[in-house]
């Protein structure tokens, strides 16, 4: 038998939510792996970061938004084995942050109910974290 050893890749994400309880997507812009579909804020945890610095930081610089690492409570997370690596996303919330969301990276940002979220195309590891923010919220 084949053992399929794939490189582990951490990525942070977050899930903002604004008063009326709608989620901040954001759609990736042409060029990228997944261009197209859309997917919560976030990114690669780099070295010496960690999760939580990587979502305040990705949140500064993908959307102009500021918060705090005690503003993000854990939710959930997605294991997802792509093709060349195996995802392994937390997802936090976060309601409390300040400024006016703008799209920083020339990509289109969207606040959607979570029992809309289906109606927008995620990566494939971002399905099976619907549920978690449609109980929540
Ligand atoms: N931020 C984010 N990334 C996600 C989500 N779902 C998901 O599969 N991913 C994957 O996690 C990785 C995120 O890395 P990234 O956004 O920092 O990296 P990238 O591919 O844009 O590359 P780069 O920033 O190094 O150019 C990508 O492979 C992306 O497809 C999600 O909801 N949010």
């Amino acid at each position: 038998m084949k053992t399929d050893v794939k490189p582990v890749l951490l990525v942070a994400a977050c899930a903002l939510v604004d008063p009326d309880g709608r989620v901040l997507i954001a759609q990736r812009p042409e060029g990228k792996p997944l261009a197209g579909l859309w997917e919560f804020p976030g990114g690669k945890v780099e070295p010496g970061e960690t999760p939580e610095q990587t979502v305040v930081r990705e949140i500064e610089e993908e959307l102009g938004l500021e918060t705090k690492t005690a503003c993000l409570a854990p939710l959930t997370f997605a294991s997802h084995a792509y093709e060349s690596f195996h995802l392994l996303m937390p997802l936090y919330v976060c309601r409390r942050f300040w400024g006016i969301a703008q799209p920083r990276e020339g990509q289109a940002i969207k606040w959607v109910r979570p029992n809309r979220l289906r109606d927008y195309p995620m990566p494939p590891a971002d399905d099976p974290l619907i549920p978690f923010l449609i109980d929540l919220l």
